[in-house]
């Protein structure tokens, strides 16, 4: 799936339009509390700049349904966007029409413009022909490095390549090699560690994985279903009841394959998910009746380390427990400890477990960390992302 990037075509005086990710967490005033996608983006801006291109942004912010809401406003993300570039970021307020088309001509080379918000037209998710054009209309190239939204096939995130020559950027690059290079290439062992709330958002995944990986993982609370498909009692616990057959076959399939298949042995359970309940660990099979399992005890958080410390690749999406509650954010922390310091390459999806990562304090020691949380997800069900298959093949 390799594809062209913007290394593979000169920029050089054009005007790029390049399909960013800025949807990003913002707080009541409306200042920016999360820079990371915006901070991604900037090798690609940089790159552009510094080789004269124009450089026309596009993104969406939020879910307005189509309809121009001052709530989803990109003037916050063109503020700190100006702020990281060092230089002044010209924003419109709107995405097509003569307001951005009139920005557009004044700009010269290495100038940066935000369009507003995509999703104020309800055309944007619709992927519109018309609208795509409209879009297209701006630019004299098309470049993609919104790998967050790619796995969406709207106007901007894919319709818009069918008439611009369209590569992507160098987020979307490294997003494509790394989480594609740990799924085609791993080098072995290869472990993954699934979690998080619920077995059903993740099945594909699953399914995908068991085809590739050497050990798999199950944490968190979709680990629950798995243990209740072992005959385990599991309590007040998030359960998926609906699931428990196919946690079963999910089983079988993993012995059938050969995968090594590790589940917590034990659990650290409390009355309810609560900051200050008075919690305790227990095994597997001793969960209380009126008690809830909410975290991964210590002594599969030490099994689980040292699996993940044999790896040479190690794909991480979910949490291993209630992470948002200090006494429920052990296991998590350790599997995050123990990537880091695992030497292998090590690739963490999904926004709840790159925040459990930066809160265990080891972002810094891996080697990708995805900006997508469902794109992520849906790459790792091994979905070719229409995002990217927009794009030109290298
Ligand atoms: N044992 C458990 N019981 C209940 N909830 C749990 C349990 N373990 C983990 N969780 C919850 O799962 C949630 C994260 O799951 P999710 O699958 O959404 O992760 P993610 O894919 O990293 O995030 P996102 O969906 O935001 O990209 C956390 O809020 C965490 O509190
Ligand atoms: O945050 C995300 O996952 C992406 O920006 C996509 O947003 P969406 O789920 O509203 O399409």
């Amino acid at each position: 799936m390799t594809r062209k990037t913007i290394r593979d075509i000169d920029v050089s005086g054009k005007r790029v339009l390049v399909r960013v990710d800025f949807n990003v967490p913002m707080d009541q005033q409306g200042n920016v509390t999360d820079d990371t996608r915006i901070r991604a983006a900037l090798p690609t801006i940089r790159y552009l700049t510094e080789h004269k291109a124009r450089v026309i942004l596009a993104s969406h912010l939020g879910r307005p349904k189509g309809k121009v809401d001052d709530r989803y406003r990109l003037d916050p993300v063109a503020r700190r966007l100006g702020e990281l570039l060092g230089r002044p970021v010209v924003k419109v307020d709107d995405c097509v029409g003569e307001e951005p088309r009139a920005a557009v001509a004044k700009m010269t080379p290495g100038d940066v413009l935000l369009l507003e918000n995509v999703r104020f037209h309800p055309e944007e998710e619709k992927n519109d022909e018309k609208f795509a054009r409209r879009l297209a209309d701006l630019a004299d190239i098309y470049v993609n490095d919104a790998f967050g939204t790619a796995h969406r096939a709207h106007a901007s995130t894919a319709g818009v390549a069918r008439f611009l020559p369209a590569v992507a950027g160098f987020l979307m690059e490294k997003e494509i090699n790394m989480l594609g290079g740990a799924l085609e290439n791993p080098e072995r062992p290869f472990v993954a560690i699934l979690g998080g709330a619920k077995v059903s958002d993740k099945i594909k995944v699953i399914e995908n994985l068991l085809g590739k990986v050497d050990t798999l993982i199950i944490g968190g609370g979709m680990a629950n279903t798995f243990l209740a498909a072992r005959g385990y009692n599991m309590g007040k616990s998030l359960l998926e009841g609906d699931k428990v057959e196919l946690a079963k076959e999910l089983i079988e399939r993993a012995a059938g394959r050969g995968v090594k298949l590790l589940l917590p042995v034990d659990l650290v359970v409390a009355e309810a998910a609560d900051p200050d309940a008075q919690p305790k660990v227990v095994p597997v099979d001793a969960v209380p009746a009126d008690w809830m399992a909410l975290d991964t005890g210590p002594e599969s958080a030490a099994i689980f380390a040292g699996e993940i410390k044999k790896a040479r690749t190690v794909i991480w999406n979910g949490p291993m427990g209630v992470f948002e509650m200090a006494p429920f954010a052990a296991g998590t922390f350790a599997v995050a400890r123990a990537l880091a310091e695992s030497g292998a390459t090590t690739v963490v999806g999904g926004g709840d477990t790159a925040a459990a990562v930066a809160k265990a304090g080891v972002a810094g020691r891996m080697s990708h960390i995805s900006t997508g949380g469902g794109a992520s997800l849906e790459f790792l069900e091994g979905r070719v992302l229409p995002g990217v298959a927009a794009l030109q093949e290298a």
